[in-house]
């Protein structure tokens, strides 16, 4: 985020934007798709994120392609941040963190989103991998669906659903904060939320975590409209959006110059992190 600027762009390769980019439907279109992105955005922005959805619906050798295009922003020297989503009971969730966690896997980045809606605890292996091999986690909290409110701000025990999660992360994240830092455990907070986190009482900014925000562009989210969501946490957020500066493609350069904007109007808002 310091060298790049706050932004990651997404690789989101949804049929409609493969047929805009005068692709075909198939592994073959994903595969041009994805390695364009690579070739775009790599050692270009602060971290990329593939959507495991639009892989996965090509089977086997979508997900393929997936390695691929994780190994090649990998070799650009370019952080990954895999939107999976994951959670499951403890022990299936130790499968998914050797999966995408671990040194290893063909399947490895750098982070991974996890859902929280087992139980915060049930992410632990994850939480604990991602630890051990320096990676991390981004666990959702405040989505940028407008659906997300009917569970993230339900009470229980006293406090929201939301309010607990983010507990959960500043307190995996208590030896970062002590030194000044951001921890492993990063936080999905969508960039649609309006003043949802200042309304519930939560400390973004005392949780240390790292703050994905999804939502900007195609879901109405703006830069101007981070600082009424994340307040003093602002230094924290990493934007991201992937149909806006996706629709810029398939020209490499128009591609990069699309990334390169969202970065600077991103910074411009959000300021450089230092420390
Ligand atoms: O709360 C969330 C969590 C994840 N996402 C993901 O981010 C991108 C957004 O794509 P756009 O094209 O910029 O809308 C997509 O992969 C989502 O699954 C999110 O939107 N909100």
């Amino acid at each position: 985020m310091d060298a790049h600027g706050p932004f990651c762009p997404g690789i989101d390769p949804h049929a409609a934007l493969l047929d805009a980019w005068g692709l075909p439907d198939t592994v073959d279109g994903l595969e041009r798709f994805a390695l364009t992105c690579v070739e775009a955005f790599g050692g270009q922005v602060a971290c990329v994120k593939p959507q495991s959805a639009f892989f996965e619906r090509f089977g086997s050798r979508g997900v393929a392609v997936l390695e691929r295009t994780l190994e090649g922003l990998r070799d650009a020297g370019t952080l990954t941040l895999f939107d999976a989503k994951r959670g499951d009971i403890g022990t299936t969730m130790g499968g998914y963190a050797q999966a995408y966690l671990s040194d290893d896997s063909p399947l490895r980045a750098d982070a991974v989103t996890v859902s929280p809606y087992l139980g915060y605890g049930s992410l632990r292996p994850a939480l604990d991998l991602a630890a051990a091999t320096g990676r991390g986690v981004f666990v959702l909290a405040l989505t940028s669906n407008p659906e997300g409110p009917s569970v993230q701000h339900a009470v229980l025990d006293g406090r929201t659903v939301a309010a607990s999660v983010v507990a959960g992360a500043a307190a995996d994240n208590a030896a970062a904060r002590g030194a000044g830092g951001l921890g492993s455990v990063g936080l999905v907070v969508g960039a649609t939320i309006g003043a949802a986190a200042h309304d519930l009482g939560l400390d973004l900014a005392g949780s240390a975590a790292p703050l994905l925000a999804p939502g900007l562009g195609a879901q109405g989210g703006t830069p101007e409209g981070l600082r009424e969501a994340f307040g003093d946490a602002l230094p924290q957020v990493l934007g991201n959006s992937s149909r806006e500066v996706l629709g810029a493609g398939p020209d490499v350069a128009a591609l990069r110059a699309a990334a390169r904007r969202s970065a600077e109007d991103l910074a411009a808002v959000v300021g450089v992190r230092r420390g």
